[in-house]
């Protein structure tokens, strides 16, 4: 059967080349023949088939996840996949089970905060997953407050052991990933107490299931450990794959050297020794790992919803306002759906760019790490926290966006983005509350404006060095066409968040308790890290523009997105630019006015955009958003595929609709 393409019109409009796009997204060519290759053995294996996912109970879909990891794991040992590609491989299976805290956070934690002789013993156990791991922090009473934990970890002196304890119920480890029913170990994070002193809170290498052993039926917990998961989550399917677990110690005893022990150590006579030169910071280091890991993939989760949003605006017809009868406006044509959608779909290629450069960043940092070089984790912590908080919130709004942008068929399970709504919103929670994570970036912006004069601001905080620039000219535009230059939008950001930074941190100076004053201005405090992480942002944007891309009309295309990314902000906030008297409002119109300007630039490239994501269907998982745009027929035949059409009668018409229909309630 011949294969009808209903977006060709659409493909046939692309001014530039999707092939060399493709590559400029992927970020290599190697990495676009890579991901092409991952997301294709998973699309032609059945074993990954996802859309009866949202249908399942928890039990049979958590089992599934199981099936779906384990052959996951079988490809991997089969095909010798490098561990490169088994992170793609379990990209696209699309489902959060226990490999992503197992790779994503228990062997980084036990490679940053393990010593040479720990890591030597353990990752290699870890990395053939004869042991499978979690990371167990956040307890019932503290999730943000680290330092809060109650957990304690009580050195035993003659018998060399640590006691692992729940002291309250609100000391129960409660969320993490894994916890509840898979994993055979943790690490826990617990206070130190040595010969009754306390030591802050470090990290555990500790297990606490007999599962270890997995040939054993009795997949019991070891005594004193009571275990189990949190129970259902928001949507169903989406995060319901993942066993986020609950866990209690009664006086658990580990060896003395199961204790993480780069940062600090307890030696067999019971003393307490920091080490030298490493700072505490290191022991939420797992943390700004994952979070840079959550900058880099996030941009993914948009593109797909904003690729379903965009192929469905540019297949469904509406009316014209002139005409009711006929339909004849495609719903991307209208100005209003553009000015929803246009600045989603440049979004994904902004949070993209800067996910690149965080990923750049973060190896460095890790390097520096290695060679007890510390000086750059403020600015690591910073960054990671900040555009973690940004990217994801900016992301789940914009699916919740996209969802309206399809009307009703997008609220359909079949349209994809209900379950990618329910999947990615933890993400705004989890790793850090996102509100959180910017109080962490204000702080960095406050102190290093508070000590200009004395200590060069590095970084993505040098902007800070030109504070008299910035503080005192004001925007140059005069014409719209002026605001489509990379200095001119940079430089605009730079003003908004300088002054921001800096009026904050005047008023934070009046107050006597510095906390208080932090406590007391902190909605102001989050919109001074906003500007500072949307200023990251926009850089990073311009400064790809400057490198060589190759490609008819490519670096044309991502230069209308880059504007089309700023001028939205510009405009979203435009209250920031004008209070702080950088922008006039004739010059935030003229912003305003580029920007229209820009979508229509942008309109004849949009399905080419987003071909240039390279999702396949499978990833999409979405009637409205299929690559053949043959939406109607398969939106019916969807409809047929719900078990909940199986048969005309439903499980209890006869029991409580005929009693209607006969007038007989009386018989209820
Ligand atoms: C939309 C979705 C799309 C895509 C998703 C894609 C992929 C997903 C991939 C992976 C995700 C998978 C699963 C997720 C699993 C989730 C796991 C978890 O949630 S683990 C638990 C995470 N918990 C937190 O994040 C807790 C948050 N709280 C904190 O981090 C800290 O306590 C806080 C930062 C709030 C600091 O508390 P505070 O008491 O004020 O400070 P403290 O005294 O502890 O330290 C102050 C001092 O330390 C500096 N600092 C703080 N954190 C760090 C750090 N991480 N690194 C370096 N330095 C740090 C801080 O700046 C300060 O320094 P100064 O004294 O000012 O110099
Ligand atoms: C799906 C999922 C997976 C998770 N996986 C793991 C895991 O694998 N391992 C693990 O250890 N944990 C895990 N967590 C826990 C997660 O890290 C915490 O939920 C998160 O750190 C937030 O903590 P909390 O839930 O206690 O929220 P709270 O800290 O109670 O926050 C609640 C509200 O209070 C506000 N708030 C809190 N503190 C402040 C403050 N100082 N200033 C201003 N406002 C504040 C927040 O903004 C938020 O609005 C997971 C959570 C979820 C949802």
């Amino acid at each position: 059967m011949e294969l009808v393409d209903h977006l060709r019109d659409e493909r046939n409009k692309a001014q530039f080349d999707v092939e060399a796009m493709k590559v400029v997204w992927a970020g290599s060519p190697q990495e676009l023949q890579l991901c092409d290759r991952m997301a294709n053995l998973v699309a032609n294996h059945p074993a990954f088939e996802k859309l009866k996912r949202p249908m399942l109970v928890r039990k049979e879909l958590f089992k599934n996840s199981l099936r779906k990891a384990a052959y996951a794991r079988k490809l991997v040992i089969d095909l010798g996949l490098s561990e490169e590609e088994a992170k793609w491989l379990r990209f696209y299976i699309d489902e959060p089970t226990y490999p992503d805290l197992h790779w994503g956070m228990f062997i980084p934690a036990i490679e940053g905060q393990g010593s040479e002789e720990q890591k030597e013993k353990w990752l290699p156990l870890s990395r053939n997953m004869q042991i499978i791991g979690c990371y167990a922090q956040t307890e019932m009473g503290h999730g943000s407050n680290v330092q809060g934990l109650e957990t304690t970890a009580t050195f035993d002196a003659q018998q060399d052991h640590f006691i692992i304890h729940s002291p309250t119920l609100t000391s129960t480890k409660w969320w993490p990933g894994g916890l509840g029913k898979v994993s055979t170990h943790a690490v826990v994070y617990a206070r130190l107490i040595v010969n009754g002193e306390f030591h802050g809170v470090h990290g555990w290498y500790n297990y606490y299931s007999f599962s270890f052993f997995l040939y054993l039926e009795d997949h019991s917990p070891l005594p004193g450990i009571t275990v189990g998961d949190v129970g259902l989550k928001f949507g169903n399917g989406a995060y319901n794959t993942m066993d986020n677990g609950l866990l209690r110690f009664h006086h658990v005893r580990i060896p003395r050297n199961q204790m993480l022990m780069r940062v600090s150590q307890v030696s067999r006579e019971g003393k307490y020794m920091q080490c030298d030169d490493v700072p505490r910071q290191l022991i939420y280091g797992t943390m700004v790992s994952v979070r840079q890991t959550i900058v880099a993939m996030v941009s993914r989760t948009l593109s797909r919803a904003v690729c379903i949003a965009t192929r469905y605006s540019a297949l469904r017809r509406q009316h014209s306002s002139s005409s009711l009868v006929v339909p004849c406006f495609l719903m991307i044509d209208y100005q209003s759906q553009q000015s929803r959608l246009f600045p989603l779909l440049a979004s994904a290629y902004a949070f993209k760019f800067v996910g690149e450069w965080l990923k750049w960043l973060y190896t460095d940092v890790k390097q520096r790490l290695e060679a007890n070089d510390f000086s750059t984790l403020p600015e690591a912590h910073a960054s990671t926290a900040g555009l973690k908080s940004l990217t994801t919130s900016a992301t789940v709004d914009g699916i919740e966006e996209c969802m309206k942008l399809c009307g009703g068929d997008g609220y359909l399970v079949s349209s994809g983005l209900p379950e990618l709504f329910a999947v990615s919103v933890p993400a705004c929670t989890y790793e850090g509350d996102n509100t959180v994570l910017m109080l962490q970036v204000a702080r960095f912006v406050v102190k290093t404006v508070s000590e200009v004069g004395y200590k060069e601001p590095l970084g993505t905080s040098s902007y800070i060095r030109r504070l008299n620039t910035l503080l005192h000219n004001n925007c140059l535009v005069q014409t719209g066409e002026d605001w489509v230059k990379g200095d001119r939008i940079v430089e605009a950001f730079e003003a908004r968040a300088a002054r921001m930074a800096v009026t904050c941190t005047q008023h934070l100076a009046k107050f006597q308790d510095p906390e208080q004053g932090f406590s007391e201005l902190s909605a102001d405090l989050v919109e001074v890290a906003v500007a500072h992480c949307q200023l990251i942002v926009v850089s990073k944007f311009v400064e790809k523009l400057a490198q060589d891309i190759p490609g008819k009309g490519v670096k044309e295309a991502l230069e209308v997105l880059c504007y089309v990314y700023a001028l939205f902000l510009v405009h979203k906030h435009q209250g920031d630019f004008l209070v702080t008297g950088y922008l006039t409002p004739k010059q935030a119109s003229l912003a305003n006015r580029q920007l229209r300007i820009l979508y229509s630039r942008l309109r004849p490239n949009a399905i080419a955009l987003v071909d240039a994501f390279n999702h396949t269907d499978h990833y999409l998982s979405s009637v409205v958003g299929r690559y053949d745009g043959n939406v109607y027929p398969n939106l019916y035949q969807a409809a047929f595929n719900d078990p909940f059409n199986d048969s005309h009668v439903p499980d209890g018409y006869h029991q409580y609709i005929h009693p209607i229909l006969n007038q007989t309630l009386a018989k209820l």
